[in-house]
């Protein structure tokens, strides 16, 4: 039976193309879909059918998901790390741009000389008036860099090459990531000092309850009163009141931002952007492949791989039945399950087992078949939230 996949946003094609039509249906309307795919809807519980086995969110952020909801459901949600960076760092440098020249104003100064017909008139007047339109460079500039992953090392890097000084500060950074920063990049040990140094500020950090309302009125009023803050995040990482008021009382010279709030929009001193950073064709592209083959993988094989909730796991599947088998992170489980399968006499092939927080996650490859009593034998342990059956099961079990 083909698997059903419901799409909750526009997904490229190239990615859906991943997922071939003879065994995957893929639709923005199903009743008991087995998967969701989407970007920034926003997700409620109440809309995730009790079918769906897993979530993947063609991008980065996972705030639109009900995420400790689908872990308490047995549900990964995968997402796509990396995949849109390039697009959001040449969006930085576009923000940094559009903040230290007259770009903008000056496009809208030219436009409002329509009725000059007289080309040598028109020349004259802009070259009398666009000293109104100077600007500074971004050479010999400090950017901050807060967050320092996937996106934040890719700014770094690039404001590297235009010359500026760059200063990050991630107190979370993965081995990864820091593997991938230039040794260039200096290290704040707090976030008031790499905004006091800073004549660019750039967010690249998830919006997480210990990031929200982050940049707040104490580091705004830390700034340099000719700094610009670019927010290419989330918005609920910026209090917008009190940046309003940092602006309001020139502690920084603009703000420039993919998040408009209505209190931001009209005001000279704010860029808003609609929220354009991933959208590319390259990046949508991306996201969408990468988001198919993780749930393609997981579907077919049980394999886990960026998923934000659950742990990452991969076991070859060469052939016949395979348990995968989601459980809470208490001691026996897996001992009860394997008990189970040792008193019918069911021998283990091949298994792995790993756990992330309040999760656990197996896969357990058998030789011949389950009957119908073992399984649900299975499904009634205590802590066992999910068992899905892969493969050659050879029996007519419900799934
Ligand atoms: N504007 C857009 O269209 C767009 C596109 C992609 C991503 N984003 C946003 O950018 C965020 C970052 O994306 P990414 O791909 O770089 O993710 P990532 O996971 O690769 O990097 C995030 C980094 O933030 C760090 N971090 C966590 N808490 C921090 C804190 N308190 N202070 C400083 N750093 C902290 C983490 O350690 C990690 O290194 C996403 O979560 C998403 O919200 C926006
Ligand atoms: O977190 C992300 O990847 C970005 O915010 C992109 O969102 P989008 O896929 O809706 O453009």
């Amino acid at each position: 039976m083909a698997s059903k996949i419901l799409t909750l946003n526009q997904i490229s094609v190239k990615g859906l193309d991943r997922l071939p039509r003879e065994t995957y249906e893929i639709a923005s309307e199903f009743g008991t879909p087995d998967a969701i795919m989407l970007r920034s809807h926003k997700l409620k519980n109440e809309e995730i059918a009790d079918s769906v086995i897993a979530i993947a969110r063609a991008g980065a952020g996972t705030n639109n998901i009900p995420v400790a909801d689908c872990t308490a459901r047995g549900i990964p949600v995968f997402n796509t790390p990396g995949a849109n960076a390039n697009a959001v760092k040449e969006l930085v440098a576009v923000g940094m741009l559009l903040g230290s020249r007259g770009v903008i104003e000056g496009i809208d100064y030219v436009h409002t000389l329509g009725d000059v017909t007289d080309e040598a008139e028109l020349n004259k007047t802009l070259e009398a008036q666009k000293k109104q339109f100077k600007g500074s460079e971004l050479v010999g500039k400090t950017l901050g860099v807060v967050g320092l992953g996937a996106i934040g090392s890719m700014v770094a890097e690039m404001a590297l090459t235009l010359g500026m000084e760059v200063i990050g500060y991630d107190p979370a950074l993965s081995v990864e990531a820091a593997w991938r920063l230039s040794s260039r990049v200096r290290k704040a040990d707090a976030l008031a000092s790499l905004f006091a140094r800073s004549d660019y500020i750039t967010l690249h950090l998830p919006v997480l309850e210990s990031t929200r309302g982050l940049v707040n009125a104490e580091l705004l009023a830390a700034m340099k009163p000719d700094a610009c803050v670019l927010n290419f995040a989330r918005q609920q990482i910026v209090d917008d009141e009190a940046m309003i008021a940092a602006l309001d009382a020139g502690q920084l010279r603009k703000y420039i931002t993919d998040f408009p709030a209505p209190a931001l929009i009209g005001r000279k001193d704010v860029i808003l952007m609609p929220h354009i950073g991933a959208s590319t064709d390259e990046a949508e592209e991306n996201c969408a492949v990468m988001a198919a083959d993780q749930l393609r993988d997981f579907i077919e094989n049980g394999n886990i791989k960026n998923s934000v909730n659950f742990p990452t796991l991969q076991l070859e599947h060469v052939t016949g039945c395979r348990l995968a088998i989601a459980n809470e992170n208490v001691p026996k489980i897996l001992g009860s399950v394997l008990a189970i399968l040792a008193d019918r006499d069911i021998n283990v092939i091949d298994m792995l087992n790993k756990s992330r927080d309040e999760i656990a996650y197996n896969l357990i490859d058998i030789e011949g078949t389950l009957s119908d009593e073992v399984l649900q034998e299975m499904r009634a342990l205590e802590g066992v939230i999910n068992v899905r059956l892969i493969g050659d099961c050879a029996c007519d079990l419900p799934s």
